[in-house]
């Protein structure tokens, strides 16, 4: 029985829609017009134009509902569409051709297409309240009218295919959940019926009851098939818009668009840093460097007023110096100072295994940077990218890559806005083609900071730390010769940990001193247990040393004494000169080797010269190369006169034991100076190394207290 009850009919909106698209039909209509009256009658031969006209029976065959009685069907409709009978014969504008329909349909099946109705605009006119409420949950209505318009554009020519074809071409063009439906394998679903009907043997007058319990369950399962489809279709669409959040996140996400950029590699985006924090304030101790690019400054700020009197500015800047020394921070505060988008790339950014991903790097790169004219493009390490072009396994692209920095370097006029700032530590590595006019053809060396350079530093420094009044920043300048901006940058902080280790609440002279022995020879090995015998050989070791420097004329001031051993050392000494020494003189050269002397001599003195140790080695190195440079550099010898002797092995074997017997005798005499002022000061030198087995370490002004016999304090 269709009994739609009121607890089936929910269940049944769901079948409906599907009852609807599976038997539209909505081919023209006019077509099924002329052929289906003329060639109704021939069943045997079924051309391919009634095929399609019988469509709708085969439809309601598939629901094994084909032999329902039409009394039956009435009652369905009616059950569904309640009034729908009473309005059938109202006329519409579509009516007329689907008389024509229907007449066929009644030849071939003896009784009314009742469904043809449910496919008409009329019934949608007539019933659209009743329809859209039975639609309404899961919106047939834009489903219904899609079904229609697929259904007439393909069904007409493909009506001779495979049945496996056909299936295809319904997998492709029907709405996701009405494919359950159209898939059924059509010709089983209603053999089976009939089968099980005669092999079950229901008697005739069963078969109407039997066909209605199984039209009932089929719906039922139609109606559970279409929940779950559309609980998928929802989980679907919200994996979806969960997807799009996703994407969204990682793009607005700096930290992550960063990686995500990277890794995209070719097609990579470049973010400029603003650097407005950073001026020329903030870079100390490289002056002329500053002065050089202080024009560069005025052009990023107002490039018309040099277009205008027709004057050219470099497009490339090259800054040349060693690592640390400021060269990233100095095109920081240029664009800064400017007040200009700054552009960084690092050259080993560029250097890529993969073919074109440099070059493409480079592109756009430049691109971003002409779109934000003016700016600063800085690229870090140029040797690594304009490197001279060499072909290597490492390297395999770099030709492409500094092909593409050149072409971009010159596909822009010098006035456009965008400097190139590069830097480098060896500018002899950089290509040719790099350096020529019209490139980087503007070279910015940043040394190493002289000793009033590094007093700058380190005041800037110190001034971002607690510390002491007592703290003279010009003291511990003065002991690092040779420190870098970033070295001395990293000096100030490790005194502020020490202090911070040490509980100290401020920073003071002993931190910085501790920080920079630990820099310049490594850390303290506070744990190595050292003998009391050894521990003396060095305490005489090292006021040896002290002694000489400080009773020789032309030595440099002392600074420090200590036996604590740091890195491969025992003990040292430490002095201080002056200022940085541009020049030396021959005194002052002999000073040094006199004070390089002083450790053995004071063992030999001391312990005898069988109790000498090894611990001289450095210190006859150091002593040997100052005697060496003095006769073959600097003509500081009469018998060897003022000429220089570079390649020492290719000289003539009398030129080169000349050579030696003047470095022995410098040497010689050296050694004698030395033990001569440590005998004279015999009992100096044994109350320096007392004080210094005593208090490990001893400061400049501590040494002198005890070298004119005072008593130290107790520290
Ligand atoms: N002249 C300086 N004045 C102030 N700080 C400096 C100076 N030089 C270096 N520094 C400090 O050291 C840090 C590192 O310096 P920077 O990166 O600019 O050196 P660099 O010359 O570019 O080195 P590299 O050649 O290794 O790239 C800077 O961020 C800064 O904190
Ligand atoms: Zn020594």
């Amino acid at each position: 029985m269709f009994s739609l009850s009121s607890t089936v009919q929910p269940q049944v909106t769901v079948p409906l829609s599907h009852l609807i698209s599976a038997f539209h039909s909505p081919k023209p209509v006019s077509v099924s017009v002329s052929t289906s009256v003329s060639q109704s009658k021939h069943r045997d031969v079924v051309p391919e134009h009634e095929v399609s006209s019988s469509e709708p029976a085969l439809n309601l065959r598939d629901l094994g509902l084909s032999e329902l009685k039409i009394g039956q069907i009435d009652q369905l409709v009616e059950n569904l569409l309640p009034g729908f009978h009473k309005g059938r014969n109202v006329s519409s504008h579509w009516h007329a051709s689907h008389v024509s329909a229907q007449s066929f349909f009644e030849n071939k099946y003896g009784h009314l297409d009742m469904f043809h109705a449910l496919r008409s605009s009329y019934l949608f006119r007539q019933h659209s309240r009743t329809l859209q409420r039975l639609c309404s949950d899961l919106q047939y209505w834009p489903v219904f009218i899609q079904s229609r318009g697929f259904k007439t554009l393909k069904s007409r020519t493909r009506r001779l295919q495979s049945t496996s074809e056909r299936l295809a071409e319904t997998q492709n063009i029907a709405p996701s959940f009405v494919k359950g439906f159209l898939l059924r394998d059509r010709g089983s679903d209603v053999e089976s019926l009939d089968k099980l009907m005669k092999t079950k043997n229901i008697p005739e007058a069963h078969q109407d009851a039997f066909k209605t319990g199984f039209a009932e369950g089929f719906l039922k399962a139609q109606a559970l098939t279409q929940k779950t489809n559309d609980s998928l279709r929802r989980t679907r669409l919200i994996l979806f818009v969960l997807l799009l959040f996703g994407i969204y996140g990682l793009l607005k996400n700096p930290f992550l668009s960063v990686r995500f950029r990277t890794t995209t590699g070719l097609d990579s985006a470049v973010d400029p840093v603003q650097m407005k924090n950073v001026t020329f304030e903030h870079v100390k101790g490289v002056e002329e460097a500053k002065q050089e690019l202080q024009e560069v400054v005025e052009f990023l700020k107002n490039p018309q007023k040099f277009t205008v009197l027709g004057g050219k500015l470099p497009k490339g800047i090259l800054l040349v110096g060693p690592p640390g020394t400021g060269k990233t921070l100095l095109a920081r505060a240029v664009a800064g100072e400017a007040d200009v988008p700054f552009y960084y790339a690092s050259g080993s950014e560029f250097d890529e295994m993969f073919v074109g991903v440099g070059a493409s790097r480079i592109r756009n790169l430049f691109r971003e940077a002409k779109a934000n004219a003016p700016c600063v493009i800085f690229i870090d390490e140029l040797d690594s990218v304009g490197g001279k072009r060499i072909e290597s396994p490492m390297h395999p692209y770099s030709r492409q890559t500094i092909n593409q920095l050149l072409a971009e370097m010159d596909g822009f006029k010098p006035n456009e806005g965008v400097i190139i700032i590069g830097a480098t530590n060896f500018p002899e590595a950089l290509d040719n083609a790099l350096i020529r006019p019209g490139r980087f053809d503007m070279q910015v060396t940043v040394p190493r900071p002289d000793v009033k350079g590094r007093t700058e530093i380190l005041k800037w420094y110190l001034n971002k730390i607690k510390f002491d009044k007592s703290v003279d920043p010009e003291i511990i300048a003065r002991g690092t010769v040779g420190f870098s901006g970033a070295e001395l940058e990293n000096l100030v902080n490790q005194a502020a940990l020490k202090a911070a280790v040490d509980g100290k609440e401020m920073v003071t002279m002993k931190e910085l001193e501790f920080s920079k022995d630990k820099i310049l020879m490594g850390p303290e090995r506070r744990s190595v247990e050292i003998d009391n015998k050894n521990k003396t050989i060095t305490a005489y070791h090292e006021s040896g040393h002290a002694i000489i420097a400080y009773y020789t004329k032309d030595a440099m001031p002392i600074n420090k004494a200590t036996i604590m051993p740091r890195g491969p050392t025992l003990g040292h000494v430490s002095l201080l000169p002056e200022n940085d020494r541009w020049n030396e003189t021959r005194a002052q050269l002999l000073a040094q080797m006199d004070v390089s002397m002083g450790g053995r001599v004071a063992e030999e003195l001391i312990f005898g010269t069988d109790h000498i140790t090894t611990g001289a080695s450095s210190d006859f190195d150091i002593a040997t190369k100052i005697a060496k440079r003095m006769v073959t550099k600097f003509g500081m010898s009469e018998k060897l006169g003022v000429m220089t002797y570079s390649d020492t092995g290719k000289l003539s074997p009398e030129t080169q034991s000349a050579i030696e017997q003047e470095i022995r005798i410098l040497l010689r005499e050296s050694y004698e100076r030395a033990k001569h002022i440590l005998k004279t000061h015999a009992k100096e030198h044994k109350n320096l190394a007392e004080a210094l087995l005593t208090y490990e370490t001893l400061d400049a002004k501590e040494i002198q207290i005890v070298l004119e016999g005072k008593k130290l304090e107790v520290r």
